[in-house]
């Protein structure tokens, strides 16, 4: 039975990215932990009741509340990871629904990365699907692709203006393989600046009081020139970057990533926060000490390019 918790959009809200900033300064930091469990990499008391598909998801909700209860009262916001718990089918989805509504009650936003998109007709079954009114997932924002065209981010813009959410579309992925196409020649400009002109003009039409709009964009910190590029072209433009940690980001590299204020991005952390009980440097401390270590340790280490004001 897939669990549909009550909507908490039900009272007016503020703009996502009003909410995310006022997070972000609440809690002094722009890091946002990835949920991203992977059943092998589990601490192993977590892995004793075996591997079908039932203890599996068991596992993924347990470990993943453990470890949403270490991290809200240190960052703003978590990003679960879609593909993990849908490799479990709807058990898996199930368990994704409770760990969503285990975050929302301790008070953390959710950005579901989920990845989603389509031809706008079709879009429209993601967009309310995963923002909508009914959603099982509730989340707060989607991680979006804009390879199928401007039209079919319009399903995703107007859901997530009606829901006071937010979207973050694929614009400089941190993998090395999205130069294959992102930066393709098209014209004079590169395909991934002409993503972010499109997401900036979309955003440019949106902006909340906090001076971003309904649509960020995710650029990688494994391309640190292409970030102080892009930060520089879409000034209405929220930005989630991944690729610090484990992909060999630093602090340095996000550091073009934030406004004059210290705001307008957040960077993701997940395999280096989330599985620190495997790093050398925590040896001997139970799962959730090290990942509140590792957690504190991000926080300083981003302190030092997040100029927060
Ligand atoms: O949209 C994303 O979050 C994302 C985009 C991207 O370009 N690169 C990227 O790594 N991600 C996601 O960010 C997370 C990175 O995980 P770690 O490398 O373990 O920190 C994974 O959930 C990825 O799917």
């Amino acid at each position: 039975m897939l669990i549909i918790h009550a909507s908490r959009f039900d009272t007016i809200m503020p703009a996502f990215f009003d909410r995310l900033a006022a997070a972000v300064k609440q809690k002094r930091t722009p890091l946002v932990v990835g949920v991203d469990p992977r059943y092998k990499s589990l601490p192993a008391d977590l892995r004793q009741g075996g591997e079908d598909l039932e203890a599996q998801a068991q596992a993924f909700r347990d470990f993943s509340i453990g470890l949403l209860d270490v991290v809200a009262p240190l960052v703003p916001a978590v990003k679960p990871q879609v593909a993990f718990f849908e490799q479990l089918g709807w058990r898996g989805m199930q368990a994704l629904s409770e760990v969503v509504q285990h975050a929302h009650n301790l008070g953390l936003l959710v950005i579901a990365d989920a990845k989603r998109n389509d031809i706008g007709s079709t879009a429209e079954g993601y967009a309310d699907g995963w923002l909508g009114e009914q959603s099982a997932w509730q989340g707060d924002a989607l991680t979006i692709s804009p390879y199928l065209g401007d039209d079919s981010l319009e399903p995703f813009v107007r859901t997530a203006e009606q829901r006071d959410a937010g979207l973050f579309v694929l614009v400089k992925t941190s993998n090395p393989g999205g130069k294959f196409l992102q930066d393709l020649t098209a014209g004079d400009t590169t395909i991934y600046s002409k993503v972010g002109k499109l997401v900036e003009s979309l955003s440019n039409d949106t902006a909340g009081d906090c001076g971003y709009g309904v649509a960020g964009a995710v650029v990688g910190a494994t391309y640190p020139e292409q970030l102080t590029e892009l930060r520089t072209r879409m000034p209405h433009t929220w930005f989630l970057v991944p690729g610090y940690g484990s992909q060999g980001g630093t602090a340095a590299d996000v550091a073009g990533a934030f406004d004059s204020s210290g705001l307008g991005a957040v960077v993701n952390s997940s395999r280096a926060i989330i599985f620190a009980h495997a790093r050398d440097e925590f040896a001997g401390l139970d799962w959730q000490a090290a990942v509140e270590k590792a957690t504190q340790q991000a926080i300083a280490d981003l302190a030092t390019a997040c100029p927060l004001s």
